[in-house]
């Protein structure tokens, strides 16, 4: 039997139709494998065809854990084929978010690390819990990796030029309350009011004529996802040359046992 990795599917509580919720539920940490990554593009190439459907919540059902981030299990002792599949993968649902037609709010509802990080940035608007604990950024280069351009780009679309200078190039996990303040989520609210308010907030925005919406967005976006657009293959080249170095592997390995460690 096939895992059912999320849960969508059109709601019409307190007056609010046409919005999905998407949980992602992939034990322990929600981390982006093949499988939950495709499994997520499906379902979002589903709901954009589907009429009736204007707004796409994403939330976690994994407690403390928005998204762990890519599966580093993807990246690491694996053939460069198996690498180069995993990141059209990656590419994959970064396109589809970040040029999605629907209204996308993230209910980051625990840690968001890297890639879970880009996924919530890719939204339209990002609630998270309002927990000291949780932390939310880009932290490649704490790994040894690099982040590619169109992780750099739309952090810098999100957070602006400086910001992104000190929180790449340092690889940093703001706390929520940090978060907030150079602007990389919206808007902070009690750990259970998180898809609550991802509701309300979803009301104004769908409020908004969709072809009003959608053009200002694709004008604005589009710039962004042209370059990935029309780069794809060599970047797809460069992380499986990038990843499938020695050193990078060892890097990987090296953090996957402090990740075992610390737990211990
Ligand atoms: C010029 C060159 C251009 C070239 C381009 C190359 C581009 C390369 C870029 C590649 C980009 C990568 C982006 C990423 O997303 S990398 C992933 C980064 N993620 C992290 O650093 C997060 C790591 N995890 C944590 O910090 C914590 O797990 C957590 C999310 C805060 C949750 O903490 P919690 O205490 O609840 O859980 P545990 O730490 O105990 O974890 C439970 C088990 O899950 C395993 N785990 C955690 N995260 C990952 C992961 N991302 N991938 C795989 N496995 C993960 C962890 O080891 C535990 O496993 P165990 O139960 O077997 O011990």
């Amino acid at each position: 039997a096939t895992k059912m990795a999320l849960r969508a599917g059109l709601r019409s509580k307190r007056g609010l139709t046409g919005v999905a919720v998407m949980r992602m539920q992939s034990p322990p940490v929600n981390s982006l494998n093949l499988e939950l990554l495709t499994d997520i593009c499906i379902a979002l190439e589903k709901l954009e065809m589907d009429k009736s459907c204007r707004g796409l919540i994403i939330t976690s059902n994994q407690p403390k854990v928005f998204s762990a981030g890519l599966d580093i299990l993807e990246m690491y002792g694996k053939s460069p084929e198996h690498c180069g599949e995993f990141w059209k993968a990656v590419q994959e649902m970064w396109l589809k978010f970040y040029g999605s037609n629907l209204v996308t709010i993230a209910a980051i509802n625990g840690s968001s690390p890297a890639g879970g990080c880009l996924m919530a940035m890719t939204c339209d608007y990002r609630i998270m819990a309002d927990n000291p604990r949780y932390s939310i950024g880009l932290n490649e280069t704490q790994l040894g990796i690099v982040a590619p351009f169109w992780f750099k780009d739309t952090l810098m679309n999100t957070v602006g030029h400086r910001t992104t200078e000190m929180a790449l190039e340092l690889g940093l996990l703001y706390s929520p309350a940090e978060a907030l303040k150079i602007g990389m989520v919206d808007q902070l609210v009690p750990e259970d009011q998180v898809l609550t308010t991802a509701t309300e907030a979803m009301t104004k925005w769908l409020a908004i004529p969709d072809h009003a919406r959608q053009i200002t967005k694709s004008m604005i976006r589009k710039p962004t996802i042209d370059k990935l657009m029309s780069n794809r293959e060599d970047d797809v080249k460069n992380f499986v040359k990038f990843i499938s170095k020695d050193s990078i592997q060892k890097s990987l390995g090296v953090y996957l046992e402090m990740l075992k460690k610390r737990k211990a």
